[in-house]
């Protein structure tokens, strides 16, 4: 057995935690021989029903649950964490678009930026879930100047997965028969899902689909997933984003499949022309524990067109939170 971890979960009384939580202690995220101590952030109206989820944690006799605490101060929370996920946030309801929620969600993740530099691990690894998911990344990363600036990534696993799926479906094939799809850009509406270097079963993605099922079907079905969800459930997606967070977080530390990779949305470094420093996702391949954008794709009008829209909208974003931005 390895040493134990430390993981913070942000949020962890909400309808993600809940989700999020059990597979953690599980070791779905870091493997069956990774023991965690989980450090669960919540606001203080919240910490009775943190409670009850820490009761059913320990009824559930979890062998690599070390340790076990809740706390509505950050720095107690963050403290040595070497993992880091930023839930806690208002989530939209009907007709609101993600970047809706920036006023309402961006000062937790100045706040909590800070609080990390302060206390957690310098290795920590930081996934922002709670939307505007890639905007909230950079304020946490902007206010952590102690720590390194690709620590910090946001989640568009959700959005790959979703893409994974609707592509299978098409096809007739099983997520597992399709590799090297990527999610380019914004956890948003304009975030743009590309299968122009995907593989189906060995075969290119694109001889298997036509452009009008990917123009009219395929990239709205998965730019609108959330929205979709949301008009169904009356809620947004909790599970399957619990589940895309562990996949994240899983490939990130442990590694991605040999032959394929992942979307992750990191730090740009100007990569395919996008402007560095907004938190744009590319398709990523871990090892080692450290992440590196997939170089040298070839990218057509069509999505040079798309992948600067989403960029776009990142810069948006971020000149709208410029006070939060030391
Ligand atoms: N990036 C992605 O793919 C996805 C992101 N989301 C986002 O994740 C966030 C959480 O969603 P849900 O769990 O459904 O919401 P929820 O409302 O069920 O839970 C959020 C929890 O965060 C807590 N919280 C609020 N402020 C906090 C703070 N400053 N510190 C610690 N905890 C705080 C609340 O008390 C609440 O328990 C939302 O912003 C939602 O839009 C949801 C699905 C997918
Ligand atoms: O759509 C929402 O507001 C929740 C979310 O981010 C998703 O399901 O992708």
């Amino acid at each position: 057995m390895k040493a134990p971890v430390r993981v913070a979960v942000t949020g962890a009384a909400g309808q993600i935690g809940y989700s999020l939580l059990f597979r953690i202690a599980s070791g779905d995220m870091l493997g069956p021989d990774q023991p965690v101590i989980l450090q669960l952030l919540e606001v203080p109206p919240a910490m009775d029903a943190v409670q009850g989820v820490m009761m059913e944690l320990d009824d559930c006799a979890f062998p690599l649950l070390a340790g076990l605490q809740a706390s509505d101060q950050a720095e107690e929370a963050f403290k040595d964490a070497d993992y880091i996920l930023l839930v806690g946030a208002k989530p939209r309801g009907p007709g609101m678009e993600r970047k809706d929620l920036l006023e309402a969600n961006a000062a937790i993740f100045s706040v909590q930026g800070k609080a990390m530099n302060a206390v957690a691990s310098r290795d920590v690894r930081v996934l922002a879930v709670g939307n505007p998911a890639n905007t909230n990344a950079l304020i946490a990363q902007r206010n952590a100047p102690d720590l390194d600036p690709r620590c910090f990534t946001a989640m568009t696993r959700l959005d790959h997965n979703r893409a994974l799926a609707q592509l299978a479906n098409r096809t007739g094939t099983h997520v597992t028969d399709i590799q090297k799809l990527t999610v380019w850009g914004n956890h948003s509406a304009t975030q743009y899902p590309d299968i122009s270097h995907a593989v189906v079963d060995g075969k290119a993605a694109s001889d298997l689909v036509d452009q009008a099922w990917l123009e009219e079907s395929f990239i709205p079905t998965v730019q609108q997933r959330g929205a979709a969800i949301i008009k169904a459930r009356g809620q947004s997606s909790a599970a399957s984003a619990a589940s895309a967070a562990i996949d994240h977080m899983r490939d990130w530390t442990l590694g991605t499949p040999e032959g394929d990779w992942v979307s992750m949305a990191i730090p740009s470094d100007g990569s395919y022309g996008i402007a560095e420093g907004i938190i744009y996702s590319f398709p990523v391949r871990c090892s080692g524990g450290r992440y590196e954008i997939v170089q040298d794709l070839s990218i057509d009008d069509f999505s040079r067109e798309r992948m600067s829209a989403t960029e776009q909208e990142l810069v948006e974003e971020r000149d709208a939170v410029q006070h939060l931005l030391p």
